[in-house]
């Protein structure tokens, strides 16, 4: 479970090496950027069969997508490091460290932590996609972290590979020179010695003091199985090595160092660490929330006297809840959390009660993406059938008192007449996309409220520039969007700023009680079509019982949609004929079992399935 590519190794201890530090002109220190798909993990795989990291037995596919999830979906979750070995053409072997970064808009935070850690990139495109949106997101954060970024085209073996043209879109788009990008083929290995000379003679070694006050920067931190907590730094000045208490300078805590190693992708213990230099800690530390991502790590005795710039931390823009399906599973999911956490410290969590769920927790989240992929995470590694609300962003909510609250979860939302206003996060999404696909975006922008900003053209590509609502994307906008421009459109965004919308708390009674989880807010304008398609999806999901079942949408006291379920008497026993009693309470002991997957709501019991399908149904 844990993103550490320790776990790819048959044998857990560390091998230990007894090299010394590394000349810091022999260092490169360099990141990979790319959109997803553009073959940043198969190029960081050839580099790591090139440099001799992993035999071929060991090589596996991919390997630094290490979770299984990563595997399955092809996506770069986690940052991760390794050190390599080159000897260049010049005659001298280089240490090359590669931080590996998602490309996934959600997951950005980890990207510019990954960037923080090296003096250059590799820009790697697809040159037969071209520049895509993330391509655009990421290239701008390492042009403000001061990167050297060396542009590389890959795929040249596809027969629709175009790198003249992706070449100068490059140049169009980005701005970046282009005229000595490396071509290359990442599956077949083409071009790959050409940019491991391109590292070492284009990026700037990196700088550093080895006399100075220690100072390393805190890139990342998991918790190993078999390790404990594993910190990866990059050292800026000064030493560390074994026995060598060091403290954090954001929280004080000290904690005396007992191994210092880095990934070659194996775990490989060496004597010291010196500035330039990246790899990881074991320091006895207990809990990887005692180590802050973006935190200094200094000399205790001899400490430095200003921390490292840290990184903007992430903040979560997505909240869902989280519930189990089979209330004693409740301890199970709080472990499970718990231990989730350990590895991710963006994902947030705290206890909230539902009376339709029962006990659960309220998560926080970067994206949609995250969202998903912790929740398979619980249903996967940890065994759990859970419930997940319908996803909502914090709004701001102006109370007539001069108070402002954040609302995480719609079911808090205060009452109507204390309400002064209300605001919600606004997006700047870049989209780009080929013309002839334009409409359909355009429409799709417009329905959610969109604003456009800007619409430019690169040959025959659009990129626009929308100011969205983020609530109208968290839905299914990235399905509508790939779906309308059958997977060829591309979109990052950032948030923006909050503005005031007219919003309003959208509920759904069934029988007159209000079903907390399936509160919503919506904006005024679509609250009564999103009301309408709830009580329809309902009343097909609600089995009919021994009474009628009215099923309403309201805003405040007013009903906007109503469905009624009529009634029914399910008789489960019918069809035993004379008096086999064992059978019919078997029967009856069946229909025992289902009702625990039921919820029940006055006298109404509802199915978990339905919860699922309502809250899954987007809001057209
Ligand atoms: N034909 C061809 N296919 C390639 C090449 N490089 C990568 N691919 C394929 O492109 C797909 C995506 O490659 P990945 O390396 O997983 O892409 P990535 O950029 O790491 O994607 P994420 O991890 O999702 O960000 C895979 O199916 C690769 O086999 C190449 O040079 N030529």
């Amino acid at each position: 479970m844990p993103p550490s590519l320790l776990r790819l190794v048959s044998n857990r201890r560390f091998i230990a090496c007894k090299s010394a530090m590394t000349d810091l002109s022999l260092i490169r220190n360099f990141s990979i950027i790319a959109h997803i798909d553009h073959g940043k993990s198969t190029l960081a795989d050839r580099l790591i069969q090139r440099c001799g990291g992993l035999s071929d037995r060991e090589m596996k596919d991919q390997v630094l997508d290490s979770m299984d999830i990563e595997r399955e979906r092809g996506i770069t979750i986690k940052a991760q490091t390794v050190r390599l070995t080159y000897p260049a053409k010049d005659g001298k072997t280089y240490t090359l460290n590669l931080m590996d970064t998602p490309g996934h808009v959600d997951f950005a935070y980890e990207v510019s932590r990954s960037l923080a850690a090296c003096e250059g990139s590799l820009l790697v495109v697809d040159a037969s996609q071209g520049v895509e949106a993330q391509t655009l997101a990421n290239v701008y954060q390492a042009i403000d972290n001061n990167h050297e970024i060396i542009p590389v085209l890959n795929k040249i073996d596809l027969p629709a590979a175009e790198p003249e043209k992706v070449r100068k879109q490059i140049e169009d788009v980005i701005g970046l020179d282009a005229s000595n990008a490396v071509l290359i083929s990442a599956k077949t290995g083409l071009g790959i010695d050409d940019v491991l000379e391109a590292l070492v003679t284009r990026l700037p070694p990196p700088k550093g003091d080895t006399e100075a006050p220690l100072r390393a920067l805190l890139i990342d931190s998991w918790y190993d199985a078999y390790q404990g907590v594993v910190t990866l730094v990059r050292v800026k000045d000064g030493v560390l090595k074994a026995g060598l208490k060091v403290r954090m300078m954001s929280t004080g805590a000290a904690h005396v160092i007992e191994r210092v190693g880095v990934f070659t992708p194996k775990g490989l213990v060496v004597p010291e660490l010196g500035p330039g230099e990246v790899g990881f800690i074991i320091a006895g530390i207990k809990e990887v929330a005692d180590c802050r991502i973006g935190d200094t790590i200094t000399d205790d005795r001899r400490p430095a006297p200003e921390p490292l710039p840290g990184f903007k931390p992430s903040v979560p823009v997505v909240f869902c809840g989280l519930f189990p399906v089979d209330a004693a599973d409740y301890p199970n999911l709080r472990d499970s959390l718990a231990k989730l956490r350990l590895n991710d410290a963006s994902f947030q969590y705290e206890p909230e009660t539902s009376a339709a769920l029962g006990f659960g927790f309220r998560c926080g989240f970067l994206g949609l993406l995250h969202l998903e992929i912790i929740q398979e995470r619980l249903e996967r590694e940890f065994n759990l059938d859970l419930i997940t609300t319908a996803p909502s962003v914090v709004y701001r909510v102006y109370l007539t008192n001069g108070e402002m609250k954040e609302l995480h979860n719609p079911a808090d939302m205060p009452e109507v007449t204390r309400i002064e206003k209300i605001e919600e996060p606004w997006i700047k999404a870049t989209i780009l996309v080929p013309d002839e696909y334009l409409g359909p975006i355009l429409k799709l922008c417009e329905d959610r409220r969109g604003e456009q900003i800007d619409l430019t053209y690169a040959g025959n590509r659009a990129m626009l520039v929308y100011r969205l609502p983020l609530n109208e994307v968290v839905f299914d906008f990235y399905d509508r969007l790939k779906s309308v421009s059958r997977g060829y459109a591309s979109f990052d965004y950032q948030v923006d700023a909050y503005r005031e919308g007219d919003l309003v708390k959208l509920s759904i009674l069934v029988n007159g009680e209000p079903v907390d989880a399936l509160a919503c807010i919506v904006h005024k304008t679509h609250a009564e079509q999103r009301g309408r398609a709830l009580c329809t999806r309902l009343k097909e999901l609600i089995p009919r019982q021994l009474f009628k079942i009215a099923i309403q949408a309201a805003i405040g006291a007013k009903v906007i949609a109503r469905e009624t379920v009529s009634a029914l008497r399910k008789d489960v026993t019918a069809k035993c004929y004379g008096g086999d009693i064992t059978r019919k309470r078997k029967l009856l002991e069946k229909q025992k079992e289902g009702k625990k997957k039921m919820r029940q709501y006055g006298s109404v019991e509802i199915p978990q399935s339905a919860f699922l399908a309502a809250l899954k149904m987007g809001d057209d």
